[in-house]
């Protein structure tokens, strides 16, 4: 039976960190769905579409990625693919408490479904989507920290304003 995994997240915008996590979960699943969750209490920098475009050029390059995206409740999507694992990234002690709850109340809902967590490497352990658009607001260098089409996306709407 193929073993399908969801990587949820709002990924506004993706960054190295999360490229790394998805390159390595890739190769525990036979498809892994990375999936942009509409968050309608966040006001996002990228729409959905263009999250949905910027992940699908920086996952081109593995073959068992799909990119997807969803709103309402993780649990319902997931057993709508078929899937019955979640893998979330965690940089540091600080994402442990959030990400440590949200699991716990997703098997309290749905037993069946488990999250999978992974160490961010240590070179991204201080990268996040929050701290990557502020730093690119007061003309901070991102390169290294975000695929090329995110960092190229930024400097053109950097240059309009
Ligand atoms: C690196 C990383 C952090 N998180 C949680 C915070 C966030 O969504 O950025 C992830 C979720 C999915 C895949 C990788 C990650």
């Amino acid at each position: 039976m193929k073993q399908i995994a969801i990587c949820p997240g709002s990924f506004d915008p993706i960054t190295n960190g999360h490229l790394d996590i998805f390159e390595r979960a890739s190769r525990m699943f036979d498809e892994l769905i990375v999936a942009v969750f509409h968050n309608p209490n966040k006001k996002p920098l990228f729409t959905m579409e263009e999250r949905v475009a910027l992940l699908a050029e920086a996952t081109g390059h593995i073959p068992n990625i799909r990119i997807d995206s969803f709103s309402g409740l993780l649990n319902v999507y997931v057993r709508e693919k078929n899937a019955h694992v979640i893998v979330r990234g965690l940089r540091a002690l600080s994402d442990f408490e959030y990400e440590f709850q949200r699991a716990l109340l997703i098997k309290k809902i749905d037993p069946v479904i488990e999250t999978v967590f992974m160490m961010t490497s240590s070179e991204y352990s201080f990268v996040s989507s929050s701290g990557i658009k502020e730093l690119a607001k007061f003309g901070g260098v991102i390169t290294g920290l975000v695929p090329s089409c995110v960092e190229r996306e930024i400097m053109r709407r950097s240059a309009q304003i």
